[in-house]
């Protein structure tokens, strides 16, 4: 049975209900400045898409977390947790939630699932624990793309990543692609940082235009060049999607997941099976924007 964010399963109040936490892709990532602190400046188009992690809460005396599917902590270090235990402190909650997180996106990859299984933990509890939490501030404190998470659509993210401008983007076929690399977003940014490269505004008009109409599409990643030069599988990666027939082969955030668009579902199913025929190690999946 195929979950949207927020349709809960079953809808009675007290019983466990699921959640599909989506990925993101970064369709264009520019890179506009460095903040004090280390943060940097962004503009980027993301868009949620129709695969993710799965969320299940269901109310309990005290807060735990289970996790299926990857060998990641189930304490603090969880952004799941941290997120609960957040939210609960701030609504002032009675109780807590017994919560199971079913991973699915592979980590540290660049399509957010620690972000957006954050943010799908906040808006659970705040309907399990409804109470006048300001979401988008608590989200910020967790990861500077739980925001986006939180609003839920695609958007032009700016600042930090919390500035967010709802965008028109249609909804288009495309295939993931992970060649088995994980990147932290801090060495990103902090490689980029070493080439001094900061980049124009992405053109926004350009790049919707685009998708409209099936074109190429005049996007970029500032964060490409520097997590790709060091990690060549994901020049392979983009190659084999390019070789696949797919357009506008792009590395999504700070890698090493890429992606390329598809002209129909149709397609992208086919240049997934034959992507993941030539690399069966890799982690291929056909997708759409949500
Ligand atoms: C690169 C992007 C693009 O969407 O996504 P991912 O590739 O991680 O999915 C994001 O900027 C990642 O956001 P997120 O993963 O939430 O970042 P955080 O946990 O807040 O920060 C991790 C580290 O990334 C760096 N960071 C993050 C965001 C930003 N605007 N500038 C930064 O310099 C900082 O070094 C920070 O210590
Ligand atoms: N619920 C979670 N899911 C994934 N990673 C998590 C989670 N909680 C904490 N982490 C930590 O955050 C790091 C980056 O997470 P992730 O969201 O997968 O990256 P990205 O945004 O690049 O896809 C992981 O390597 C892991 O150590």
């Amino acid at each position: 049975m195929p979950l949207d964010p927020l349709t809960v399963r079953p809808s009675d109040p007290g019983k466990a209900a699921s959640y599909l936490a989506p990925a993101k892709v970064n369709l264009g990532l520019s890179v506009r400045g460095l903040r004090q602190g280390g943060y940097h400046e962004l503009h980027s188009v993301m868009v949620p898409l129709a695969v993710g992690d799965e969320l299940e809460l269901a109310p309990a005396d005290t807060l735990t977390l289970r996790v299926e599917g990857a060998a990641l902590p189930t304490d603090e270090r969880n952004l799941v947790y941290r997120a609960a235990r957040a939210y609960l402190a701030a609504a002032g909650a009675s109780g807590g939630a017994a919560i199971t997180l079913r991973k699915r996106l592979p980590l540290a990859s660049g399509l957010g699932g620690g972000s957006s299984d954050a943010a799908t933990a906040l808006m659970a509890l705040a309907r399990l624990y409804p109470a006048p939490v300001n979401l988008p501030a608590l989200a910020l404190t967790l990861g500077a793309d739980v925001p986006f998470f939180l609003l839920g659509q695609a958007a032009l993210a700016q600042g930090v990543g919390e500035v967010l401008t709802p965008l028109p983007v249609p909804r288009v076929p495309l295939v993931l692609v992970n060649p088995g690399v994980e990147v932290s977003a801090r060495d990103a940014y902090t490689w980029l940082d070493g080439e001094e490269a900061f980049t124009p505004a992405l053109d926004v008009e350009g790049i919707l235009a685009a998708l409209t109409a099936r074109r190429d599409v005049p996007y970029f990643n500032a964060l490409q060049g520097p997590v790709a030069s060091r990690h060549p599988a994901i020049q392979a990666a983009l190659a084999a999607l390019a070789g696949a027939g797919l357009r506008s082969p792009l590395m999504s955030g700070s890698g090493a997941t890429c992606f390329a668009l598809a002209g129909s579902d149709d397609q992208a199913h086919d240049a997934a099976r034959l992507i993941q025929a030539w690399q069966p190690g890799w982690w291929v999946m056909a997708t759409r924007t949500l």
